[in-house]
């Protein structure tokens, strides 16, 4: 069942349009992640839905009640039974954790609203933290509270913006996990917005990726990434690339040489095209590869070795292109050297374009 319906939503400030009638549709017990760069316009959705802004075309439904219509009915943010988790966490500094969790729930009474923070917060893995004022936890302790607070009230919907944004690399994924595990078990659906696509792919049911306040695509995180709709999807969810390539005769011209082209390449006219890639479709000379699969023998120059945590990666230029494949230590060719790699071309992603090598940005999407 739909819970929130979007539905042409239009937001200017002054001369800027933050939103271009945009419309989508969150059900109930989905975790739906925004994801753009910076100024796609993420934040002022959120906060159209939270009822911090108001629309200037368009509306939005909660369940069956219109909560914004440009021109009419407007519910006040109290009235939508929201939960919101924020980047700073926007704890009370003079109360305690179990204090700032048993706040919301005040209408309880004493004993019972302290109950059932308590059982928040023990949810949250902060059972034995709860008497703790928030200058004595840690960043990520907080975000547990403030998590832990917006959830204590079984809102119908929980807004998230950026929440990880403050936190350590190693913090945010631990953190991450555990927002996506309290808000399943809880049952409660969330709209969370974030610029970092690892954490959207992660979390969300479906993922919306946004650029200039558009949604380009609305999919789940296997189909966004088996088929961004555009170069910019691609290029946002982790895609390498563009390599030029012409297609001809069912034969493809890439930097590599001419190869058969992939069945993606079906539906396309003859002509230049862009290719992009994610590392999965990049094979090492040892990996195991499905025999039947189409291979495109590449060869890339070893730029460096990073460590990346407990893991190796190697920085290889790939016929003009840049990126970073993970390898196993005792895999590690040394800087300025040759690797042979294989390409499986039915991972590959294509799109048509005027210039093969040109990339395409945000502003080109206005
Ligand atoms: N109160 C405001 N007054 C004027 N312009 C605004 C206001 N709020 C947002 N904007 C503009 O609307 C556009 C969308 O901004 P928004 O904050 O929604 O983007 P975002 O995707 O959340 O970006 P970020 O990830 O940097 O927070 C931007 O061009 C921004 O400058």
């Amino acid at each position: 069942m739909t819970l929130l319906h979007i539905d042409s939503a239009r937001k200017r400030f002054g001369g800027t349009t933050a939103l271009h009638d945009l419309s989508l549709q969150l059900q109930e017990g989905e975790i739906l992640c925004l994801l753009g760069p910076s100024g796609s316009g993420k934040t002022t959705l959120l906060r159209l839905v939270a009822g911090l802004e108001r629309l200037d075309g368009g509306s939005m439904r909660l369940g069956a009640t219109v909560i914004d219509a440009a021109g009419g009915p407007f519910l006040p943010p109290e009235q939508r039974q929201l939960g919101m988790v924020f980047q700073d966490y926007a704890l009370w500094p003079h109360l305690s954790a179990l204090d700032n969790v048993a706040l919301p729930l005040h209408r309880l009474g004493r004993d019972k609203s302290r109950e059932q923070a308590r059982a928040m917060l023990a949810d949250v893995g902060l059972a034995d933290l709860a008497d703790r004022h928030p200058h004595a936890l840690s960043g990520g302790q907080q975000q547990r509270v403030a998590l832990a607070r917006a959830l204590a009230v079984r809102p119908r919907l929980l807004l998230c913006d950026e929440p990880l944004s403050n936190l350590d690399a190693g913090l945010r994924e631990e953190l991450r996990d555990l927002i996506g595990s309290v808000v399943r078990e809880h049952g409660i659906s969330a709209l969370y917005i974030t610029h970092d696509h690892r954490e959207a792919l992660a979390l969300a049911d479906r993922v919306g990726v946004m650029a200039q306040g558009r949604l380009l695509q609305l999919s789940s995180p296997r189909a966004l990434l088996r088929q961004p709709s555009t170069e910019f999807v691609a290029h946002f969810t982790g895609a390498h690339g563009p390599w030029p390539a012409q297609l001809r005769a069912g034969r493809l011209h890439a930097p590599w040489g001419e190869v058969c082209a992939p069945p993606q390449c079906k539906a396309l006219a003859d002509g230049p095209l862009c290719l992009y890639l994610r590392t999965t479709a990049l094979h090492l000379p040892h990996a195991r590869v499905n025999q039947d699969a189409l291979l495109w023998p590449v060869q890339a120059r070893v730029l460096s070795h990073l460590t990346v945590g407990e893991h190796t990666e190697l920085r290889i230029d790939l016929h003009g292109v840049t990126l970073r494949l993970p390898v196993s230590d005792d895999l590690a060719p040394a800087a300025g050297s040759t690797v042979s790699l294989r390409i499986a071309a039915e991972q590959t992603l294509f799109y048509p374009t005027m210039n093969p090598t040109r990339k395409t940005t945000t502003e080109e999407l206005t």
